[in-house]
């Protein structure tokens, strides 16, 4: 890409309260990964003062798209261009000086350091000596003129999750972020507070202070808070316009051409068997040594969906984590079985225990290692298991992994490929596709398809229930409701810890639910 160089800022960039929201065009951008070509000739405008919804399948290029922009990457071809100006972007910062600013789905704010702090040192200029007062004085000043405030002097891992992600944009407004790139930044909201947010942003947007580009796979909040939307499918755009003249379907074929979904699967009616994962009195603690979990009780059966809901960070992550192995209880007990239950890998594999994970990168891959070695060991915690034994050689391993991709419509150039280039969906439907084959009698699932495009929604959804239809016992933590409500037999809500409420998932009733996950009820059970 060739273009005009771009004059370096001269002083620290803070932003001008009423600047204009600036417009932003992709022209034949073309992103290759050696043989592989993640973006094929794209093209997208976002016109100022707008909001731009990018749409796709897991793996479609979004994020790479983005990437360029922001430059992460560089683009073997095409370019991009502001203000009808063709500019030249090799690094975020340079991004920063042209007012573009990006936020995740995951926070990047210094949790220790309080909101001013992260404000203040996140500029490009920090002077060597900080004059607080006068700091405070400007961010004050410019949070009056936002359309929404946030305490200045409490450290940023105290806010919830909600007021972290308003950080993380009041962050880019203050760093005069005219143009902001939002990667999924509702996931780990609820739905209320990303209402709220994209509310808040969209009359900044109908102000003509800002526009928004932004990467969602909620036709819900495409259809409430965007003008218009660009659609990805195997890195070309095959479609968009603006979001009046689109219905949800439109925007579903074009991302998924002439392929079919899966069907909702019917849910046999039958009576729960025996217990097959028993828990009592659980207590553990939190990685800074706080009780997490304080004294969790609960019995999933075979043939049934226990759902557990809850507000992110609220003990549920730590129960799995207990369940996996990879943090010790400090009191109460586990059956598995009816077996007593250490979370060893041989009683996972005697009793057909399949985990998945939050963050499945992370804690369920060796990210440097292939897709079809990671879909050959079943268990996260030891890596390349039997190395030596005679079923692990690759071309046994090829020959399954190329079965479950198929299947599982894992996108990938290769085999071959090291699991961490995957796009974030498609890590999560590799991981399940290994989780969910073979035998499975107890499946433990975290959020199993957060991340994940429509199409595989269905998919994963389906797999769940017919996995309980079989009669394998499924413990569910979402943190969204919906799913719940659509996949679960019963449901408890955990809240500090706690379970406080148990009810069945035919009687649920939504206010009780959401009361209780606020923390409105006393513990039951
Ligand atoms: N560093 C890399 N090396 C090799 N391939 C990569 C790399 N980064 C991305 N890819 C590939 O490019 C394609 C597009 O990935 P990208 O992350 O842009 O998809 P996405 O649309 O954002 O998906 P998701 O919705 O799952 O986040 C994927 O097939 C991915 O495997």
């Amino acid at each position: 890409m060739k273009a005009e160089p771009e004059p370096a800022p001269a002083v620290a960039m803070v932003s001008r309260p009423g600047a204009p929201a600036s417009d932003l065009e992709v022209v034949g951008l073309t992103k290759r990964f050696g043989a592989f070509t993640a973006l094929d000739s794209v093209d997208l405008r976002v016109r100022a003062g707008t909001v731009h919804a990018l749409l796709g399948e897991n793996g479609a290029g979004k994020s790479t798209l983005v990437k360029c922009v922001m430059g992460f990457y560089r683009a073997d071809e095409g370019a991009v261009l502001i203000g009808g100006r063709e500019r030249t972007i090799d690094n975020p910062r340079a991004a920063h000086a042209l007012g573009i600013g990006m936020v995740y789905q995951h926070f990047t704010l210094v949790p220790s350091m309080t909101v001013l702090e992260n404000l203040v040192m996140g500029r490009a200029h920090v002077p060597p000596v900080i004059d607080w007062q006068a700091e405070r004085r400007a961010v004050s000043a410019f949070m009056a003129g936002m359309p929404f405030t946030l305490p200045l002097d409490v450290p940023t891992a105290s806010l919830a999750a909600g007021e972290k992600q308003k950080a993380e944009i009041i962050k880019q407004l203050y760093l005069s972020c005219r143009f902001l790139i939002l990667d999924e930044p509702t996931s780990v909201l609820t739905p209320e507070e990303a209402d709220e947010i994209l509310g808040l942003l969209r009359r900044m947007v109908e102000a003509g202070q800002l526009s928004v580009l932004i990467i969602t796979h909620k036709f819900r909040e495409v259809l409430a808070f965007a003008d218009s939307v660009t659609v990805l499918r195997r890195g070309r755009a095959v479609g968009g316009g603006r979001v009046a003249d689109l219905s949800v379907d439109d925007m579903a074929r074009l991302m998924i051409g002439d392929r079919e979904i899966a069907a909702p699967a019917a849910r046999k009616a039958q009576a729960p068997g025996e217990a097959r994962l028993e828990i009592d009195a659980l207590t553990a603690d939190d990685d800074h040594g706080e009780p997490a979990v304080r004294g969790v009780s609960l019995r999933v059966a075979s043939g049934e969906i226990l759902g557990i809901a809850g507000v992110s960070g609220n003990g549920q992550s730590v129960l799995v984590e207990v369940l996996a192995g990879q943090r010790r209880p400090t009191g109460g007990s586990m059956r598995l079985g009816g077996e007593d239950y250490q979370a060893r890998r041989s009683q996972m594999l005697r009793h057909g225990l399949s985990l998945l994970p939050e963050e499945p990168l992370r804690n369920a891959c060796v990210g440097r290692m292939s897709v079809a070695e990671n879909m050959a060991f079943r268990a996260f915690d030891r890596p390349p298991m039997a190395r030596a034994g005679w079923w692990l050689r690759q071309a046994g391993i090829r020959r399954a992994a190329r079965d479950l991709i198929a299947r599982y419509r894992v996108k990938t150039s290769s085999p071959d490929a090291p699991i961490a280039t995957l796009s974030g969906g498609n890590v999560q439907r590799a991981v399940l596709a290994r989780e969910l084959s073979g035998r499975v009698d107890v499946l433990v699932a975290a959020n199993p398809v957060f991340g994940l495009d429509f199409a595989a929604v269905a998919d994963i959804h389906a797999q769940i229930v017919e996995a309980r239809n079989r009669g394998c016992a499924v413990l569910l933590v979402s943190e969204d409701l919906d799913e719940l409500l659509e996949l679960a037999d019963r449901i408890l809500v955990m809240f500090d810890g706690r379970v406080v409420l148990e009810t069945p998932a035919s009687r649920a009733d939504r206010t009780t639910i959401g009361r209780a996950m606020a923390g409105h009820q006393a513990p039951v059970i």
